[in-house]
This record gives structure tokens, C-alpha cells and sequence, in this order.
């Protein structure tokens, strides 16, 4: 793509340990141009964080590589911020500071010290904590370390910011809250955007183009679905719109038919069923979920 400005080439990735070789990506290519935001989905292990983290430059891929803004990534840098499902805030610092370390480390040469104390205020702000500034990771709830974390992404200023399942251990009220605050933000900023989810509405609802990836092992992009939904999205008039339920209806269709995953049950485990009774009903339906 000539405007690519995110670039994944021909990656594959194996993984190896004591003789054992785990193939897991192959042939992964995928264009991203600027400010798009872009989802992940697959069933567990098929290699989503495999290819976040080789974005990421935490991991290096076995082949192929990636291309940010015409530089090749080999290693973790101020340019590419993720986060992650679990927070990965500071314990001993307050949400405030914990903003303010990742600031003062990117912008300490080019910005001065009032600058940086309200580029901290204006990021928490926008995820709405400029009420808990003081307290501690310990003193907030789930939702607000996310936010949080989402802000000291933000501040960074990242070209691209890297989401792995942000919102997957939130429940659902919490949830469905951020992702309205990231569709609110992004409308604001339109960052480039590479998110893993397992949920399809969020899929929809947040994203302009879902990547699909095959089961693996040697998991690959098998579909790139483009989402033609009008921004700012609203979930509540979007329930009954016929386009975001095609959409929602393409993405179960290739992961519950097209790529439908059964599970391996294990020599003995049907006999030995908690529920012997239930066990030959039970297990078709257990195994076509990957997720
Ligand atoms: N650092 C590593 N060393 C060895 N194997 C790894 C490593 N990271 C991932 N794997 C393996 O790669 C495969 C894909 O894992 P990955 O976490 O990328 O999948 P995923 O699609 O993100 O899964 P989930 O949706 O459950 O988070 C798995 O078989 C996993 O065990």
C-alpha cells in the first residue's frame, strides 16, 4: 500500500524451546495508513499478542518485519505505546505520577516543566481522573487504572498506540463506558490504532477495518473486513443498524463456521466427565467455542 504508514511484512514466527517447534505465524501482511484504527480477532492462541508484540519491538519475528513511518522497529520504543489488559501502573506512585514518569522521560528535552505538568492534567482529563490525581493504584478501581493507562499512552504521543484486550478484564458496564471514551478521544485525535479484542461489538463498534486471523498453528490474516459505519458511532442506534449487524454477523460467521475451533479432548477426559450423564450432549457444544 503507497500511504502505509504501519507496515507488517510477510512475518512468520516460531517458536522454539528443548526440541519443540511452535510455528505460529505465517505470512502475516498488513497495511495500516495513518490514523486508522485497526482490530485483531481470533480464537485464543491463534498468535494475537504474537503480532502486537512484534509491533511492539518485544518480540522480533522470525521472518519478515515492520515498518513504522519509514523506519524498520527491532526494539521497544516511545513511538509505539501498549497497553495492556492488566494495568501495568507503578504501585508506589499516584496516577498522577505515574503519567508524569513516561512524560518527563519523551518530552523532558523539548518541553518545559510547566508544560509537562499540564500535558499530564490535560491527558488525565480527557479519561475523566482528574479526581483521583493523588491517589494510588491500590485507591482506584479496575476501570480507572485502564483509564489511566490509557492516558499515559495518550501522553506519550505514540505513532501508534498498541491495545492488547484494554478492556478485557472490565465488566461490562465498565466496558462498554471506556469504549465510549476511546471512540469520544479518538474522534478527537484519530491515532493509528492496533487493538487485540475477543469481543465482535467492540470490534464494530470502535474500529474502521477488523482483521480476522485463522486458527493456528501457522495462524495468518483470513479476512479484512472494512467497518462502513459513519463516526461518531453511538451503540444505542447502532443495536438496531442493519449495517453494524452485517458486520457483527461477518465477523461470528468466520470465527464460529469458517474457522471453527475443536478443542483436542484429551484420551480418557470423556469417560472420566464430571457429568457423565451430560457428557456426549455437552461436549459438541463445548467444543466449537475456541473462546
Ligand atoms: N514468548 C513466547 N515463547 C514461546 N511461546 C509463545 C510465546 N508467546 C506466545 N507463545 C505461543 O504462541 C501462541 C500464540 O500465543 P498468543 O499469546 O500470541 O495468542 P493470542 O491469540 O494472543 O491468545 P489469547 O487470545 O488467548 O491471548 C501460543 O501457542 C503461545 O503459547
Amino acid at each position: 500500500m503507497a500511504n502505509a504508514y504501519l507496515s507488517i511484512s510477510r512475518v512468520d514466527m516460531t517458536f522454539s524451546r528443548g526440541g519443540a517447534v511452535n510455528p505460529v505465524l505465517k505470512g502475516i501482511n498488513l497495511d495500516v495508513p495513518r490514523g486508522e484504527f485497526i482490530s485483531l480477532i481470533g480464537h485464543s492462541g491463534c498468535g494475537k499478542s504474537t503480532v502486537l508484540n512484534i509491533v511492539a519491538g518485544l518480540l522480533q519475528a522470525t521472518s519478515g518485519g515492520v515498518i513504522l513511518d519509514g523506519r524498520e522497529v527491532n526494539a521497544p520504543g516511545p513511538d509505539r505505546a501498549v497497553v495492556f489488559q492488566n494495568h501495568s501502573l507503578l504501585p508506589w506512585l499516584t496516577v498522577r505520577e505515574n503519567v508524569a514518569l513516561a512524560v518527563d522521560k519523551i518530552f523532558r528535552g523539548s518541553r518545559t516543566a510547566a508544560e509537562r505538568r499540564d500535558w499530564v492534567l490535560h491527558n488525565l482529563a480527557m479519561v475523566n481522573m482528574s479526581h483521583a490525581l493523588d491517589r494510588l493504584p491500590s485507591e482506584i478501581s479496575g476501570g480507572m487504572k485502564q483509564r489511566v493507562g490509557i492516558a499515559r499512552a495518550l501522553a506519550m504521543e505514540p505513532k501508534v498506540l498498541l491495545l492488547d484486550e484494554p478492556f478485557g478484564a472490565l465488566d461490562a458496564l465498565t466496558r462498554a463506558r471506556l469504549q465510549d471514551e476511546v471512540i469520544r478521544i479518538q474522534a478527537g485525535l484519530g491515532n493509528t490504532v492496533l487493538m487485540i479484542t475477543h469481543d465482535v461489538d467492540e470490534a464494530v463498534l470502535l474500529s474502521d477495518r477488523v482483521v480476522m486471523m485463522t486458527n493456528g498453528p501457522s495462524a495468518t490474516i483470513g479476512q479484512i473486513m472494512q467497518v462502513p459505519l459513519a463516526r461518531p458511532r453511538n451503540r444505542i442506534e447502532l443495536a438496531e443498524d442493519r449495517v453494524y449487524n452485517h458486520c457483527r454477523q461477518e465477523i461470528l460467521a468466520f470465527l464460529y463456521e469458517k474457522q471453527r475451533k475443536v478443542e483436542p479432548i484429551a484420551p480418557g477426559r470423556a469417560a472420566t466427565a464430571a457429568w457423565p450423564g451430560r457428557a456426549r450432549a455437552a461436549a459438541p457444544a463445548a467444543a466449537s467455542m475456541g473462546e
